[in-house]
């Protein structure tokens, strides 16, 4: 009876479950916050379910409590038929979690994560090149610098054409197949595992996973042995991929196992990392007057014209740092807190019951548009980070974007460099604003118009990109021929 407050189960046998809305269900959970309190509870199905809204409780619960609410829900179709439980991100905690997570752990902690600056730094003048070739195909010039990066740091080779390139068509395709399957409600396996027991030729939906799982399992196999047959040319640069085979005998982990941990930064990494840069380039058209004059203040002051901001300017320009936190702030891509985290013993917080096997989501969407912990919350503010947050130091309020306790993201010093290093350069170089239509008139953006699903992009918008003189194309132009050059090593 100490169960926390929520809406009234429509029915003992779908409880909740048929209330969440189909689209954008991070609104309705934060509705339920506003009426209810931070800690919410919905009966999905015959699962407890626990929807956070507030940095404090989710800090409580997740952070403080994660050695028991650092798990996850079972995911019938996208981890035990479709990966054959080798996703550790959807593993529930034990030894091939802890081993799989130690491995990330390894290759992408911030030491290491530092020596990937080079290629970030790299890839990010092409960046630059590209956008003033072509601005207005922002958003394919930043999804290409981040699957670059992460096949670089993943398996040591470039991509040049996100379109064509037989790693990302793949490693999308899978990602598109788990996305449609991972949805609530969709499969009555996922509440009935009953029907698991059913002969194949019963079971149409497992028939479908099952083929694309063999198709997965072929090409991330093909692509370690890329990477080994380069190993034995001795032409094999670092990578994530090289490491996880060099360590194979002290790591125990199977070949599979290794091809799959490998996907890992693809899946976790690219559209997060991608999606938060186009939210600062629509924060940049929707709000740019209000902070762009002062970055640029900033930037000219500690870089000058005559060079692009480099990873070592970072201390020097707070401006800028406030500019991440507020970008990965204001539009939190993993908009629901990531995967949902599963608690596995009963708690009791703040007098509220949350039973062990309760599915426990951190609603970043209200955590961030709180406005008790940030005023005017869809304002896009970069002077909220110029000085502590007053909760910075009970609820750590500035890396809530990257999640909570022990599932907290590994990638987010990759991640963070990546959104760093490109807002200081665009900053420097570019001038951002709305654009034009024909008769001269600011086109407006809508700054909720974000897709649906796991992670919440923007949807395309338009935007002027004009370089600040030609003094800074100049040097864009430069940087990008000498960059060109060094990246050869990574070429097939
Ligand atoms: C701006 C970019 C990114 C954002 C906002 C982001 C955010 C998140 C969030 C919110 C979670 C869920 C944490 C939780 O369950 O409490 C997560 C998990 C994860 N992220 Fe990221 N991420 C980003 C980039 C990356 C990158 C570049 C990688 C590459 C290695 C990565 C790898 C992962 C992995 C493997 C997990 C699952 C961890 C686990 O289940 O133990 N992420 N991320």
């Amino acid at each position: 009876k100490n169960l926390p407050p929520g809406p009234t189960p429509s029915s003992w046998l779908v409880g909740n479950r048929n209330q969440v809305p189909a689209t954008k269900p991070w609104r309705w959970f934060q509705e339920l916050n506003n009426q209810y309190g931070p800690v919410v509870y919905l009966q999905m199905g015959r699962t407890p379910t626990v929807v956070l809204g507030t940095a404090e409780a989710a800090w409580e619960v997740l952070e403080k409590k994660s050695p028991i609410t650092s798990s996850r829900p079972r995911f019938i179709m996208g981890q035990e038929i479709l990966s054959n439980n080798l996703r550790g991100l959807m593993s529930e905690v034990g030894p091939f979690w802890r081993r799989w997570r130690r491995v990330l752990h390894g290759s992408f902690m911030q030491k290491t994560s530092d020596t990937y600056k080079p290629i970030q730094s790299l890839e990010s003048k092409q960046l630059m090149f590209e956008l003033t070739q072509t601005p207005d195909k922002y958003r394919e010039h930043i999804e290409r610098y981040a699957t670059s990066v992460v096949v670089v740091v993943t398996y040591g080779r470039r991509v040049y054409d996100i379109f064509n390139d037989e790693v990302v068509c793949l490693n999308r395709e899978t990602q598109d197949f788990l996305t449609s399957i991972n949805i609530p409600g969709k499969y009555l396996v996922e509440s009935v595992p009953a029907l698991l027991y059913l002969p194949n030729f019963l079971t149409p939906w497992r028939t479908a996973a099952l083929k694309q799982r063999e198709r997965d399992k072929e090409y991330l196999t093909r692509l370690v042995n890329e990477v080994k047959d380069k190993m034995d040319a001795g032409r094999a640069s670092y990578s994530f991929c090289r490491q996880l085979i060099e360590d194979r005998e002290k790591n125990d982990m199977s070949d599979l196992e290794i091809a799959y941990t490998c996907a890992t930064p693809f899946g976790a990494g690219v559209e997060t990392s991608a999606g938060s840069l186009s939210s600062f380039i629509l924060a940049c058209a929707a709000f740019g007057s209000s902070f762009i004059p002062k970055a640029q203040k900033e930037l000219d002051a500690v870089v000058g014209p005559d060079r692009m901001p480099t990873f070592e300017d970072f201390d020097d320009l707070p401006f800028i740092r406030a500019i991440v936190n507020e970008t990965l702030r204001w539009r939190p891509v993993a908009v629901l807190g990531g995967t949902p985290h599963k608690s596995t013993e009963d708690m009791v917080y703040r007098g509220m019951f949350i039973p062990k096997g309760s599915t426990i989501i951190a609603n970043l969407w209200g955590i961030h548009l709180n406005p008790a912990d940030f005023p005017n919350p869809h304002v896009f503010d970069p002077e909220r980070f110029m000085s502590k947050h007053p909760n910075e130091k009970k609820f750590k309020t500035s890396r809530r974007a990257f999640g909570y306790g022990r599932r907290v993201c590994p990638g987010q010093y990759l991640a963070s460099n990546s959104i760093y290093i490109n807002i200081a350069r665009i900053l420097w170089g570019f001038n951002l604003s709305k654009a034009r239509d024909q008769k001269g008139q600011e086109i407006d953006v809508d700054t909720f118009a974000y897709t649906d699903g796991f992670n919440s992009v923007p949807l395309p918008f338009p935007v002027s990109i004009t370089p600040r003189s030609p003094a800074h194309l100049a040097i864009i132009d430069r940087e990008n021929e000498i960059a060109q050059e060094e990246m050869k090593v990574y070429e097939l």
